[in-house]
C-alpha cells in the first residue's frame, strides 16, 4: 500500500481539490484509491457515514456533467437515482440534485406525478439540501409552458413562472462567484460552468422586485428568492447579473456548474446534507407524499385507466411509512430506441470511461447522441446506487454492439465539439480542462451579449440573439431532442392526442372528485358555486390559500387524469377541469372535431375571443387572412366588452355580463341601488339568440347576472336560456384569473378551447414582450412610489388580484395589497396611515367620470389635502377597462401605470387615453365637489 499525504498551512488552501484530483487521476489508472484524514478536522465529510443523495434521472432529467456526481461520491454522498416522471421521492435522502433536461417534454407527466412534486415541496421546506440546475430549476418553479400549450403546473418552490421559447436559445460558458447569500456553497468561490437553455423565466408579479435588483429581507420578500451567484457570460462585455436563485437550503440556477473547476462544491453540498435533520425532512416528505397518493387514489377510485401514471409508482412511495430504503428502486423507463440500437453499457463502465467519441455512422444521428447522454448516465448512477449487479432488463434487451467509446455531445454544436463541455465524459478532470482550453474567449453561437449592469441575469440572457447568431437547429428539432430520443412515443405526437392529454394530465377530468377528509375544506368555493345541471359535474376549484393569494392546486383538485373515453357523455367529451398552477377554472363538454368551428359567444371575456380573431364573418370583420379565417366561427359577446372601436358591429348577445373584476361589490346609495335593478332587470341573456346559434363554446365568469334572482352559476343560466350545454356538446369555459399570469393563461385557455391555439400564443408572446419593456423601462428608477388603487368609497376598496402585479411591474410599490389578494376593505385612517404617494382611483365596471366623482368623496375627508399623493398632485383617475378587466388589456394599463409612475423612463403610449390626472398646482386647493373638473388628461396623451 503506497501512501501519499496531502498537506496545507490552513483550511482553504486547497487541500481537498489537490487530494480529489490525485484520487481521480489514481482511479483512471486502474488503481484502488481510499482517502483518510487525519487533524483536528478528522470527522469530515470523506470520513463519515454516506450520506443519500437523490438524483433525478429519467427522460426528462438527464443533463449531467457526471464529474459532479463523481465528486459528490468522493465527498461522502451515495447517489440514489430516482424520476421525478414516475417516482416518488426516495426516502432518507438529505440532498435532491435535479439536473437539466427537458421537463417541458414531460410537463404533463411531471405534474400528473403530484407525489413526487408535493415531496420535492415537503423536502425543500423541511430544510433538505436541493440544488437544480436549468431543467431543474424549471421544475421546481410554479409553472412551465411548453410551445404552444397550456401551462403546466411544477414544484412551485420558487415564484417565478418558466415557459419555452421557440427561438431564443441561450448558450455559452458562464463564470459564477458564489456570494454569502448561498447557503450551499461557500462565498467567493470562482466556478465554471455553462447555460444551454430556449426557456425564460416569466415572472408576471415579482418582475418589479427583480428590475429593483432588491437584496436582504425586503428583496426576498418582494422576489421569494435571493441571488447565490454573480454569474457573467465568458463574452466580452457580458454583464455580470445576480443568479442562484436561493431560498433556504434551495438553489436553483440555469448554470450548469463544473465542480471539477471547484471540488470544493462537491464537499460543501454534501457537508449541508450532513446537516440535514434527517427525520423531520424524511416525515414531512412521506406526509406530503402520501397525502398526495392518497388523493391520487381516490381520485382514481372507479376509473379504469390511468394515463401517464402507473399505479406501481403510487404504491411504491408507501417505504416512506416505515422508512425502509431497501424496498425502493429507482423507476427508470428505459427508451425503446434504445433497447433495440446499444448495446449493454456495463461493458464500457468496465472500461473507465466514455471520454473520446469515435466516429461512428451514427454519430450525426440525434438518437445515438442523446443515446449515449443517456446510457452514460444511467450507467454512471446504476453504478453509483450500486445496482450493476442486477441488471434492469434493458440491458439484457441491447442491441447490437456499438463503440463503448461514446461522448454526447449535443447535435447542435457538433461543428464545434469543444463548445459544451462532454457530458457524459467519465474524467471530470480531463472534460474540465478541455473545456476551459477550448472554452475561454470563443463565442459560442446563440450567445449574445448582454448590456447594463443593473440587468439581472434573466433581462440579460433573455435578449433576442443577434442575427448573426442564430440556433444552429430549429428550436423544434432540439424541443423534441432528448425525447425523440428517450422514447419515440413522444415525438411529434398526433396533434389530437397531444391535445387530449393536455386536457387530461392538467387535471380536467369527468366527473371530478369530491374532495374528502383533511381536503375537505376545499369544497368550499365549489359550493359556492352552485350545481350544474342534474347528471353533470363540476370540479372544484382550487382552494388551498397561501399567503392569501391562490396559487396552488389542492391535491383533490388535480388529481389524476381519467381517461376521456370512459366519461359517461356519449357523444361529447369533458374539458373540466382546474388550471394546476394558478387555480383556473374551465369547465364544459366538448364534441370532438367540433371545437374548432361554431359560435363562440363570450361573456365578461369576449374580449379575449376577439383579440383571437373570434369574429363574425358576416359581418366584415374576418379579413381573409385574419385567425377568423382559420378557426372560421362566428362569434358574439357581450354588452360590456370592452372591444377596440373597429369591433363595434360585433354583435353583443346581452346587455351585461358579470365580468370578474377586482372591485368588491360594494354598499351603494340607494339610487344606484334603483340602477343596478333596472340593470339586472335589462340583463336577461338573449335566449333567442342563444337558442337559434347554439354557441360551441361560452366562455363566461362562474356566475352570470342574467336570471331574475341575481346571480347564478353560468350553466344554469344557459340551460336556462335554452342553451343545454351538455346535451349540446358546447363548451363552457369559466375563467377565474386572479393574477396578471391567469389572465395571460386565460387567454390561452381560449385559444385552446375557440382551437386558435396558435393566435393566442402569439398574442400572449407579444403581451409578455411588452410588460417585459415595461419592466426593462423601470428599472432604472431609483425610488418606488407607495401606490394605492382604490375602487371604491363606500366602503373604501382596495383594488385587488392581478392589480398588485401591474403596480410592481410598472415599477410602484402595492399599498395594503398583496398580490393574488381579493379586494380588500378598508379605512380612511388607515389610508391616511400609510400616506401613498401616488393615488389612482379606478371604479370597476364604470368610466372615467365617476372616478372623477370618487375624488369628490375623498377630498371632503379630513387629511385628504395632506395627503403625500395628493400634495404632489398624482392622483389619477383611470378607466376601469384597462385595471379592471383581465384581458390583453391589463397590459395597456400596466403600461400606463408605469408612465404614470415613471414619467421620464417611460414612452407616452394611446392608453393614457383612458387616463386622466388631477391637474392642480402643486400645494393648490378647491372645494372637494369641483375636484373633479381639475382631472385633465395627460400631457402627452392629448396629441395621440
Ligand atoms: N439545459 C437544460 O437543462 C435545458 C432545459 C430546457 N430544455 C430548456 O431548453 O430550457
Amino acid at each position: 500500500m503506497k501512501v501519499l499525504v496531502v498537506a496545507g498551512t490552513s483550511s482553504g488552501v486547497g487541500k481537498t481539490s489537490v487530494a480529489v484530483g490525485l484520487m481521480s487521476a489514481y482511479r483512471q489508472q486502474g488503481l484502488i484509491v481510499r482517502a483518510f484524514k487525519v487533524g483536528p478536522g478528522f470527522l469530515d465529510t470523506i470520513s463519515g457515514p454516506r450520506i443519500r443523495i437523490a438524483v433525478a434521472l429519467d427522460a426528462a432529467f438527464n443533463f449531467y456533467y457526471n464529474v459532479n456526481l463523481r465528486l459528490l461520491e468522493e465527498a461522502g454522498a451515495e447517489v440514489v437515482p430516482f424520476s421525478p416522471l414516475t417516482g416518488p421521492l426516495p426516502p432518507d435522502v438529505a440532498g435532491l440534485y435535479l439536473g437539466g433536461g427537458c421537463p417541458e417534454q414531460h410537463a404533463l407527466q411531471l405534474a400528473g406525478n403530484q407525489a413526487a412534486m408535493a415531496g420535492v415541496k415537503a423536502f425543500a421546506e423541511a430544510g433538505g439540501v436541493l440544488y437544480a440546475e436549468c431543467g431543474g430549476l424549471i421544475y421546481l418553479s410554479q409553472s412551465i409552458q411548453p410551445l404552444n400549450d397550456l401551462p403546466a403546473s411544477m414544484v412551485g418552490v420558487f415564484p417565478f413562472r418558466t415557459h419555452m421559447t421557440r427561438d431564443s436559445m441561450k448558450t455559452g460558458y458562464v463564470e459564477v462567484v458564489t456570494q454569502p447569500a448561498c447557503t450551499l456553497f461557500p462565498p467567493g468561490c470562482t466556478v465554471r460552468g455553462h447555460v444551454y437553455h430556449y426557456s425564460e423565466i416569466l415572472q408576471e408579479h415579482v418582475v418589479g422586485g427583480f428590475s429593483q435588483g432588491l437584496t436582504g429581507t425586503q428583496g426576498l420578500g418582494a422576489k421569494g428568492w435571493e441571488a447565490g451567484y454573480k454569474a457573467r457570460m465568458e463574452v466580452e462585455g457580458a454583464a455580470e447579473v445576480a443568479e442562484g436563485f436561493t431560498w433556504r437550503n434551495v438553489l436553483g440556477s440555469y448554470v450548469h456548474l463544473h465542480f471539477g473547476s471547484c471540488p470544493r462544491l462537491a464537499s460543501s453540498l454534501v457537508k449541508h446534507c450532513r446537516q440535514v435533520d434527517l427525520s423531520a425532512v424524511t416525515a414531512a416528505v412521506g406526509k406530503a407524499q402520501k397525502q398526495a397518493m392518497m388523493a391520487t387514489l381516490r381520485a382514481r377510485s372507479g376509473q379504469a385507466k390511468l394515463p401517464h401514471v402507473s399505479s406501481t409508482s403510487c404504491l411504491s412511495g408507501m417505504p416512506w411509512e416505515g422508512r425502509s430504503s431497501s424496498s425502493v428502486t429507482p423507476s427508470i423507463t428505459p427508451p425503446r430506441r434504445f433497447r433495440r440500437r446499444h448495446h449493454d453499457p456495463r461493458a464500457s463502465l468496465s472500461a473507465g470511461d466514455y471520454t473520446s467519441g469515435d466516429s461512428s455512422p451514427d454519430d450525426s444521428d440525434s438518437g445515438a447522441e442523446a443515446g449515449s447522454l443517456y446510457v452514460s448516465h444511467i450507467a454512471a448512477l446504476q453504478r453509483a446506487a450500486s445496482v450493476q449487479s442486477s441488471p434492469s432488463p434493458y440491458w439484457r434487451s441491447g442491441g447490437q454492439q456499438r463503440s463503448s467509446r461514446r461522448t454526447y455531445r449535443p447535435r447542435q454544436h457538433s461543428r464545434d465539439p469543444g463548445l459544451l463541455p462532454h457530458h457524459s465524459s467519465e474524467a471530470g478532470m480531463d472534460d474540465y480542462a478541455e473545456a476551459s482550453s477550448q472554452g475561454s474567449g470563443s463565442t459560442p453561437p446563440g450567445m449574445h451579449h448582454a448590456h447594463g449592469q443593473h440587468e439581472t441575469l434573466q433581462h440579460a440572457w433573455s435578449q433576442p440573439p443577434s442575427p448573426h447568431a442564430s440556433p444552429p437547429v430549429s428550436p423544434e428539432s432540439y424541443a423534441y431532442h432528448a425525447a425523440s430520443l428517450l422514447d419515440p412515443s413522444q415525438t411529434r405526437p398526433h396533434r389530437r392526442r397531444r391535445k387530449q392529454e393536455a386536457t387530461v394530465a392538467r387535471g380536467l377530468q369527468f366527473p371530478p372528485p369530491l374532495p374528502q377528509g383533511p381536503d375537505a375544506d376545499l369544497t368550499h368555493d365549489r359550493q359556492s358555486l352552485g350545481s350544474l345541471p342534474e347528471g353533470s359535474g363540476t370540479t372544484a376549484h382550487a382552494g388551498s390559500s397561501h399567503n392569501g393569494r391562490l396559487n396552488g392546486l389542492s391535491h383533490a383538485d388535480s388529481a389524476l387524469p381519467t381517461d376521456h373515453q370512459t366519461a359517461p357523455l356519449g357523444h361529447a367529451t369533458s374539458i373540466s377541469g382546474v388550471h394546476p398552477a394558478q387555480g383556473m377554472h374551465a369547465e364544459g363538454w366538448q364534441r370532438p372535431g367540433r371545437e374548432a368551428g361554431g359560435v363562440h359567444a363570450g361573456f365578461g371575456s369576449g374580449i379575449d375571443l376577439w383579440h383571437l380573431g373570434v369574429r363574425r364573418e358576416s359581418d366584415g370583420y374576418s379579413g381573409k387572412s385574419s385567425p377568423a379565417n382559420a378557426i372560421n366561427s362566428d362569434g358574439a359577446v357581450s354588452a360590456t366588452c370592452q372591444l377596440p372601436p373597429e369591433a363595434a358591429a360585433v354583435p353583443r348577445i346581452c346587455p351585461a355580463a358579470a365580468a370578474p373584476s377586482p372591485i368588491q361589490d360594494a354598499a351603494t346609495s340607494q339610487e344606484q341601488q334603483q340602477q343596478q335593478q333596472q340593470q339586472q332587470q335589462q340583463q336577461q341573456v338573449d335566449h333567442r339568440w342563444l337558442g337559434n346559434e347554439q354557441p360551441s363554446l361560452v366562455v363566461a365568469p362562474e356566475s352570470l347576472h342574467f336570471t331574475d334572482h341575481g346571480p347564478a352559476p353560468a350553466a344554469e343560466v344557459l340551460q336556462q336560456a335554452g342553451l343545454d350545454i351538455q346535451q349540446h356538446a358546447a363548451t363552457l369555459l369559466i375563467l377565474r384569473p386572479h393574477s396578471l399570469s391567469d389572465a395571460l393563461d386565460s387567454i390561452l385557455w381560449v385559444g385552446q378551447a375557440a382551437g386558435a391555439m396558435d393566435e393566442a400564443g402569439q398574442l400572449v408572446g407579444s403581451l409578455r414582450g411588452r410588460l417585459r419593456a415595461v419592466a426593462g423601462a423601470v428599472a432604472a428608477s431609483s425610488h418606488r412610489p407607495r401606490v394605492l388603487v382604490l375602487t371604491a368609497t363606500e366602503p373604501l376598496c382596495v383594488a385587488g388580484w392581478w392589480v398588485p402585479d401591474m403596480l410592481s411591474l410598472a415599477g410602484g410599490q402595492p399599498c395594503l395589497q398583496q398580490p393574488g389578494c381579493d379586494p380588500l376593505e378598508t379605512s380612511w385612517d388607515q389610508v391616511r396611515q400609510i400616506a401613498p404617494e401616488v393615488l389612482i382611483l379606478a371604479p370597476a365596471g364604470k368610466g372615467l367620470d365617476v372616478a372623477c366623482n370618487m375624488a369628490c368623496s375623498l377630498a371632503a375627508l379630513p387629511g385628504w389635502w395632506a395627503l403625500p399623493a395628493v400634495r404632489a398632485t398624482r392622483v389619477f383617475a383611470y378607466a376601469s377597462s384597462i385595471l379592471c378587466n383581465p384581458g390583453p388589456r391589463l397590459v395597456d394599463g400596466t403600461e400606463a401605470l408605469a408612465q404614470c409612475l415613471h414619467p421620464k423612463l417611460c414612452k407616452s403610449s394611446a392608453t393614457l387615453a383612458g387616463v386622466l390626472k388631477l391637474s392642480l398646482q402643486s400645494g393648490q386647493r378647491c372645494r372637494h365637489r369641483n375636484i373633479a373638473e381639475h382631472f385633465k388628461p395627460l400631457p402627452h396623451s392629448s396629441s395621440s
